[in-house]
C-alpha cells in the first residue's frame, strides 16, 4: 500500500505515518495540498495530513484544502507528541535566519525571540524541508526548527532541544482513505465524528440552533471552529468534532430540517502514536 505524507523524510508527518503504517510504502510529497491531491487522484491508498496542534491550533491549509477542494473522508486520527529542536550546521555562529514550517515557528515563538532576537524567521513547507535546506546551505548562519530525527537524517547538530513554548505539545493528524486502516500497533484513545456545517442564510441564531441539536441530546462536542467560506467577508463554514454516539444520526436529521448543510468529514478511531 502507498501512503502519502508531507515530506521530506524526517518531518513530523513522516513520524506519524511510520507509527500508523510501519510496513507500508511511504510517499513523501512537498506540500499538504499535494498530499490531499495525490489522494484525490488515487495515487495513494491513504494520505496523512496534520490537522491541529495543541499550542498553535488548526492547520488552516489542511482544513481549507480538504473542505474546498476535496471530497476525501477521514478514516483515522493519529495524535503525536511533538518535540521541537533548533538544528544547525555549526554551533559557533550567531544565527541569522531560522527556517521552519509556520506551525513549528509558532510553537517555539517565545523561545526563538528570547534566545535569537537577531534572527529572521523564514517559512518552509515542512520542518524537514527546513532541515534539508539548512544542510544544503552549510556555510550560512542558518538554523532549522525540526524534530530530533531530522537532525540525524540531515547530519545537523542540535543547538537546543525540546524548545516548544509549552512542553506538552501534541499534533493531530488525519488519515484520509476509503476504509479504516488496520492500526493494531497503536493505542486506541476514542472514536470521533467530524462534520463541516454550512448554515442557512436568514435564520436568526442559526449557529445556536445548529449546535443545540447536539447539546439537548447530550452529544459531547470536542471542537468547533469557523473558517471562511471564501465567498464574501463574514461567511463561514464550521468544523465540528463530536465524541461518537449513536444519537448523532438523529441530530443530523434535525440539522437537515433546519436547512443546515452537513458534510460528514469522517467517523473514525483516534490513536496515540
Ligand atoms: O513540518 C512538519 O514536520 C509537519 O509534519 C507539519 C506539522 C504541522 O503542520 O503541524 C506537523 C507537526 C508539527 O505541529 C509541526 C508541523
Amino acid at each position: 500500500m502507498n501512503i502519502a505524507y508531507l515530506g521530506p523524510v524526517g518531518s513530523f508527518s513522516h513520524m506519524a505515518a511510520k507509527a500508523a503504517f510501519p510496513a507500508e510504502n511511504l510517499l513523501a510529497l512537498g506540500t499538504i495540498s499535494e498530499v490531499i491531491t495525490a489522494y484525490d487522484k488515487k495515487l495513494c491508498d491513504f494520505a496523512l495530513i496534520p490537522i491541529e496542534n495543541s499550542i498553535e491550533g488548526t492547520v488552516n491549509l489542511a482544513i481549507d484544502t480538504l473542505f474546498h477542494k476535496s471530497r476525501a473522508k477521514v478514516v483515522a486520527e493519529v495524535v503525536l507528541s511533538i518535540s521541537q529542536n533548533v538544528l544547525v550546521t555549526s554551533k559557533t555562529r550567531e544565527i541569522e535566519k531560522i527556517y521552519s514550517h509556520p506551525q513549528a515557528l509558532a510553537q517555539t515563538r517565545n523561545f526563538l525571540m528570547k534566545n535569537y532576537p537577531q534572527a529572521k524567521l523564514e517559512i518552509t513547507d515542512s520542518t524537514a524541508s527546513a532541515a534539508e535546506f539548512v544542510k544544503n546551505h552549510a556555510d550560512e548562519a542558518f538554523a532549522a526548527v525540526a524534530n530530533y530525527e531530522a537532525a540525524e537524517i540531515y547530519g545537523l547538530e542540535v543547538l537546543a532541544e525540546n524548545v516548544q513554548d509549552v512542553k506538552d505539545n501534541n499534533t493531530r493528524f488525519w488519515i484520509l482513505g476509503e476504509v479504516a486502516p488496520k492500526v493494531d500497533n497503536l493505542l486506541e484513545l476514542e472514536k470521533k465524528v467530524s462534520l463541516a456545517l454550512t448554515l442557512p442564510e436568514n435564520l436568526p441564531g442559526a449557529l445556536h440552533k445548529a449546535i443545540s441539536v447536539f447539546a439537548w441530546r447530550g452529544i459531547d462536542m470536542t471542537k468547533i471552529e469557523s473558517r471562511p467560506l471564501k465567498t464574501i467577508l463574514g461567511e463561514y463554514f464550521f468544523i465540528i468534532d463530536l465524541v461518537a454516539d449513536e444519537k448523532i444520526v438523529y441530530a443530523l436529521e434535525e440539522l437537515q430540517s433546519l436547512g443546515v448543510t452537513v458534510r460528514l468529514l469522517g467517523n473514525y478511531n483516534v490513536y496515540e502514536a
